[in-house]
């Protein structure tokens, strides 16, 4: 039994962060194929989708936000322009605009969406990551004046039924999008490299992956389910003269902690700079 039953919502943009919420909330049974849509420029993306997952599809967006109650744009930051513009007139105040698209302000959506500042438009902006797709996403929402308790309480159950949710204050957006948003990226990264070190060592690809799979999602759920420090956690593993230490060494010496520090503040400058272009109709450096 679906647990919105009243509701629409359409995704403009049916790229990896579409697929990832709506296969996430199809999984947690949180609302009927029926009552998801998509559009999209690339035919193949809602070929995809509608095979994948029997939601509908359309290739106009001014339909998809006419069609829907619940409007979640999951463009590139570079087309959020484009795309609020083009459907500025069909968006009216029943609807609920959900961002998931990085760096750009709920401000400039707002007039976007409504230039001549005649309706409240309410926009909720969030930033999700991609283990969404197993229900194990976390999503930090910040909300304009002009959406209701009740809208944010949506917006709130549906990016629960794909993990958690956090609130922030949109200041801080850019920062959970370098943390959290990008995240899963710098984690699969690290298990790319373990299991890459246990092939070195002899073990077969399979072992490796698995053993690296479950230390990284154990580790996880102790520091998680524990709420100890991670750096008691650490020590807990650290046998006086034993192996871990010596591990742990080279990775004090390869900068582990200054370069993920780094990553994180490089990748939270960029939505900084995402959000502005975005505000300027321009792409920066990037060609996108
Ligand atoms: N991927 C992730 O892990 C996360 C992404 N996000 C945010 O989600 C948003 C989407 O990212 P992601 O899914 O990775 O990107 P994708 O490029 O995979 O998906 C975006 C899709 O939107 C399509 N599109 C472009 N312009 C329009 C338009 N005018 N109307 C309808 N569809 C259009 C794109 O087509 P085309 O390819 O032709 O441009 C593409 O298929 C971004 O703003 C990103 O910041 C947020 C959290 C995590
Ligand atoms: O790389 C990106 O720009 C998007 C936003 C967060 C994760 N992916």
């Amino acid at each position: 039994m679906a647990v919105l039953t009243n509701k629409r919502i359409g995704f403009i943009g049916g790229g990896n962060m579409a697929e990832a919420m709506i296969k996430g909330l199809l999984s947690a049974s949180f609302i009927e194929a029926k009552s998801l849509m998509a559009s999209d420029m690339v035919g193949e993306r809602l070929e995809f989708l509608k095979h994948e997952f029997k939601i509908k599809t359309t290739t106009d967006n001014q339909e998809l936000v006419q069609k829907n109650d619940i409007i979640i744009l999951a463009v590139k930051p570079q087309a959020v322009k484009a795309v609020c513009s083009g459907i500025h007139e069909q968006v009216d105040e029943k609807k609920l605009v959900i961002s998931v698209a990085a760096g750009v302000p709920i401000h400039a959506i707002e007039i976007l969406l409504n230039p001549e500042a005649d309706k409240k438009v309410g926009v909720v902006r969030t930033m999700p990551n991609t283990p969404a797709l197993v229900q194990a996403g976390v999503t930090a929402l910040s909300a304009s004046d002009h959406v209701s308790k009740s809208d944010l309480k949506v917006a709130h159950r549906i990016f629960e039924a794909i993990g958690r949710t956090v609130d922030v204050p949109e200041a801080q957006l850019d920062a959970v999008t370098g943390l959290s948003g990008s995240g899963p990226a710098y984690i699969f990264m690290i298990i790319e490299a373990l299991s890459d070190a246990g092939v070195k060592m002899g073990l077969s690809r399979d072992v490796s992956n698995a053993l690296t799979l479950q230390t990284v999602l154990g580790s996880a759920k102790l520091a998680q389910e524990s709420g100890r420090h991670p750096g008691e956690l650490k020590d807990m593993v650290c046998s006086p003269g034993g192996t871990t230490i010596s591990g742990l060494h080279w990775l004090e010496k390869g900068g582990l902690r200054t370069t993920l520090i780094n990553a994180v503040e490089a990748a939270t400058q960029r939505s900084i700079e995402l959000g502005r272009n975005a505000e300027n109709n321009q792409n920066g450096n990037d060609s996108q």
